[in-house]
């Protein structure tokens, strides 16, 4: 038989099929597993992604020389969808094989160099140890290693750097019969007290063995050495068993059921019907905030497990709460999976062992959870499906919708698309009937939606001179505290001012290495870029004409704590930004407490804008609605309104009327006023009409490919190179717009210049940028990087 294999090199020249023989001792590889292949003088890792019994190959085949893991990590539909995903995206069939794993298997092999005869071994070099090859950076080392490998004195061994540990406990059990336990007993000598108990116990407690160590060790209280000496005696065997990490174990969920409403039902017979006839549907669930979709969501899934089938959940990183989780766990307790990135990665691993082993039948997690191996999928959600955290900025740049789409047509089954304010596209597919729109108009308690009311920053009087609050919502804020209610606040800006301004010579401090300007920390005191992670010491004068007249603008979160402290001293606000939720934990610990009311205000930037749901909180307070509102994307318009309209839906979500105050010094903006009435449809209906004039998604498709390099000109050059290579192939009716200087023109230190093609049908396309694609490969070399993004999220 014949493997066929995907090697481990991302590059143009090794992205196709390579293939091997497999031994007589290999016969019993499977599709999808982790193999090791000679390549060329190396040995590679790849996936077999094809198993035949002929090649056309001419030659010679080699063998295959080692399968690495005991079941193969990916099933046929991930082998499949690699291939159609690749295409697609532009990216190489590895990149997406190795992104489809858990990171912890997706660590690099080591290359180690070991002595083959005794008088190397005892070279300095090698201390009794292989070299890895992958550390050495010195090149007369390396020169001196190659000479070792040249002359036969050493050899390479590829060894699996698989971080990925199985976690194991100790367990203890019986080897002999009670009565023989007895006779031992009572030969032991009066003094052996600990042994004397632990043989008690073994033989009191005989049907309770095995036992674990710790079991063993704090019934009795004896130390471990008591153990061993047990089993060196013959008396006990040690064994070790594997055991999963539990990240959620404190959680003891109790399931709440609730009566469906007419809207739920009405929605959720209609995906039941594609559940039940294994139909490739997909359906907008177009819900006002707090209309109750995830209780949609909760009974489809049931249906689904119902039907023997298994539920893919997709949540967007930031609403993976605890809340949300126990929701699912209540429903579903040991059935389900979660996969989000507060876990460690052994955690990780061993959920995701879980699924591939089919011990659960339902998956809730975030991006990358889309190519869970579930087998035999009946359904896919993808809760906030308007979040543009759902596409992957890096390489390989996928949609976790698109995946999702492909999977549903794969399995037969229905797709789920949810949101209180849908995207765009999403919700132009619906109107066309490509995806079936089905509509949540109320809230599901039958309450009001919240009132909001704009407040006009240019007429307002603010609560003192240097201060963001107006007095209005201060006065709002009071009030909702002397209730005992809470109150959000959201400032989409972290960091306590977002630039230093000299107003002597109009200076801005900015990033060495970035086109941005430098955020002010005062905890930390000092100045970081919020893109490389560059930080330096607050200035006390300009760094250019050494004036002492700098300001300090632009507030963010950590200023409005300040502010609001000063304001009401007796309010006890907690914080959530990027800044106070590094640690492991500490975002569920922030909302636990607002939870427990151990805090009357909760401010954060968009982290807090979707999915919460408290229901004490009746005010909502935007700072400033207009921090998103002009940035140089298309899509300003839609994420503004997004935001307001889905942080507005915080408030008065219980018995108690929600009130949100917007801040705002555009409030004739029209994705401002239409936050202002939540109202999704006039909106979409407004921003289609603007779509259509400036000839942007969803009426036409793009494509963004960008140019990087550390110098300006060579950037420059190579994107009209490509401007002109794309101008002579496609119709006319395709417009290309630039090469201009990205909105953020240098990020590391790196210069990048980006086109924008924007077509209707263009049938070359997809081969024409493949081969843009390709030549890439070749200027690597001269340091300069081309990016091609299909149907970007962001453009500028
Ligand atoms: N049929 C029902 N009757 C009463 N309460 C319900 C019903 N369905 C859901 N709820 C409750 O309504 C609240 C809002 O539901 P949920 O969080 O699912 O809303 P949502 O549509 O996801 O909103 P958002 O888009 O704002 O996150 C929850 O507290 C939920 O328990
Ligand atoms: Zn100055
Ligand atoms: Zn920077």
């Amino acid at each position: 038989m014949i493997a066929q294999v995907i090697v481990d090199i991302a590059a143009k020249q090794t992205d196709r099929i390579f293939e091997y023989h497999i031994p007589d001792e290999l016969e019993g590889v499977e599709l999808g597993s982790r193999v090791f292949v000679p390549f060329g003088p190396r040995k590679l890792q790849g996936f077999v992604v094809g198993i035949v019994d002929h090649s056309e190959y001419q030659g010679k085949l080699k063998d295959l020389l080692l399968v690495v893991d005991e079941q193969p990590p990916l099933t046929q539909e991930l082998v499949e969808l690699s291939k159609a995903l690749a295409n697609k995206i532009f990216t190489y069939r590895i990149s997406i094989l190795k992104t489809m794993l858990p990171a912890v298997m997706r660590a690099n092999y080591r290359k180690l160099l070991t002595p083959t005869d005794e008088i190397t071994a005892k070279l300095p070099i090698f201390q009794g140890e292989a070299i890895d090859l992958n550390k050495v950076t010195d090149e007369k080392m390396n020169a001196y290693y190659r000479k070792l490998l040249k002359n036969g004195q050493a050899k390479v061994e590829y060894v699996v750097g698989n971080q990925a540990k199985a976690k194991t406990i100790n367990t203890y059990s019986l080897t002999e019969k009670t009565d023989e336990y007895e006779k031992i007993y009572n030969s032991l000598r009066q003094n052996a007290v600990k042994q004397k108990q632990l043989l008690m116990d073994m033989i009191e407690d005989a049907s309770n063995y095995p036992k674990t160590q710790e079991a063993i060790e704090s019934a009795l209280q004896i130390t471990t050495s008591v153990l061993s000496n047990a089993v060196k005696k013959g008396w006990l065997k040690k064994n070790s068993v594997e055991v999963y990490r539990d990240p959620e174990a404190d959680i003891i969920p109790k399931a709440k059921r609730v009566q469906l409403n007419d809207e739920q039902t009405g929605a959720l017979n209609e995906i039941s019907q594609a559940i039940n006839e294994h139909l490739a549907r997909t359906f907008l669930l177009e819900g006002v905030t707090g209309s109750g979709k995830t209780e949609v969501y909760l009974h489809a899934i049931e249906q689904t497990l119902n039907q023997g089938r298994t539920a893919l959940m997709l949540v967007p990183e930031i609403s993976l709460t605890p809340q949300m989780v126990n929701q699912v766990k209540a429903r579903f307790g040991q059935n389900v999976a979660v996969l989000h990135s507060a876990l460690s990665k052994g955690e990780k691993y061993d959920e995701w062992r879980k699924i591939r082993r089919g011990e659960v039948k339902v998956v809730v997690g975030a991006r990358s959870a889309v190519f869970a191996p579930l087998k035999n999928l009946g359904l896919v959600v993808i809760d906030e499906e308007h979040e543009s955290s759902y596409k992957q900025e890096s390489d390989p740049r996928y949609h976790a919708r698109d995946v999702a789409l492909w999977r549903c047509q794969y399995n037969d089954c229905p797709l789920v698309l949810g949101s209180a304010t849908p995207s765009l596209s999403s919700r132009a597919r619906a109107q066309k009937n490509v995806y079936k729109l089905l509509r949540l108009t109320k809230r599901a308690n039958k309450k009001q939606l919240p009132a909001v009311k704009l407040i006009d920053l240019k007429q307002i009087q603010f609560a003192g001179s240097q201060f963001d609050f107006s007095v209005e919502l201060i006065e709002a804020i009071k009030e909702r505290i002397q209730k005992r209610e809470q109150v959000i606040l959201m400032l989409n800006r972290r960091g306590f001012a977002n630039f230093m301004l000299c107003r002597e010579c109009g200076y801005v401090m900015k990033c060495p290495n970035c086109d941005l300007s430098l955020t002010m920390h005062k905890d930390t005191a000092s100045m970081q870029c919020h893109y490389c992670g560059f930080t330096t010491k607050i200035p006390q004068a300009c760094p250019n004409c050494q004036s002492r007249q700098i300001r300090f603008l632009g507030s963010g979160t950590q200023k409005v704590q300040e502010e609001l402290t000063e304001l009401i001293p007796d309010a006890k606000i907690l914080r959530m930004d990027v800044d106070t939720t590094r640690k492991k934990g500490s975002y569920k610990r922030i909302l636990d407490k607002f939870a427990a009311h151990d805090a009357d205000i909760l401010l954060g930037t968009q982290m807090i804008a979707k999915g919460l749901d408290f229901p004490n909180v009746t005010l909502v307070g935007v700072i400033n609605a207009d921090t998103g509102l002009w940035v140089p994307d298309y899509n300003a318009s839609e994420r503004t309104f997004e935001l307001l309209t889905q942080v507005a839906g915080r408030a008065g979500r219980a018995e108690k009327l929600g009130e949100v105050y917007i801040q705002t010094y555009n409030p004739e903006h029209y994705a401002i006023r239409l936050a202002e009435k939540q109202d999704y449809e006039q909106f979409y209906r407004y921003e289609m009409n603007v779509r259509h004039a400036g000839n942007y998604p969803p009426y036409y498709y793009t494509i963004l490919i960008s140019v990087a390099s550390a110098k300006e000109q060579n950037a420059a050059k190579e994107a009209f190179r490509i401007r002109r290579k794309l101008q002579s192939s496609l119709s006319s009716t395709t417009i290309i717009l630039g090469p201009t200087p990205s909105a953020i023109s240098r990020l590391k230190n790196q210069y990048y210049y980006q086109i924008l093609v924007k077509y209707k049908k263009e049938t070359g396309l997809i081969a024409l940028l493949h081969e843009i694609q390709d030549a890439a490969q070749e200027i690597k070399k001269y340091g300069l990087n081309v990016y091609i993004d299909n149907e970007p999220e962001r453009i500028m």
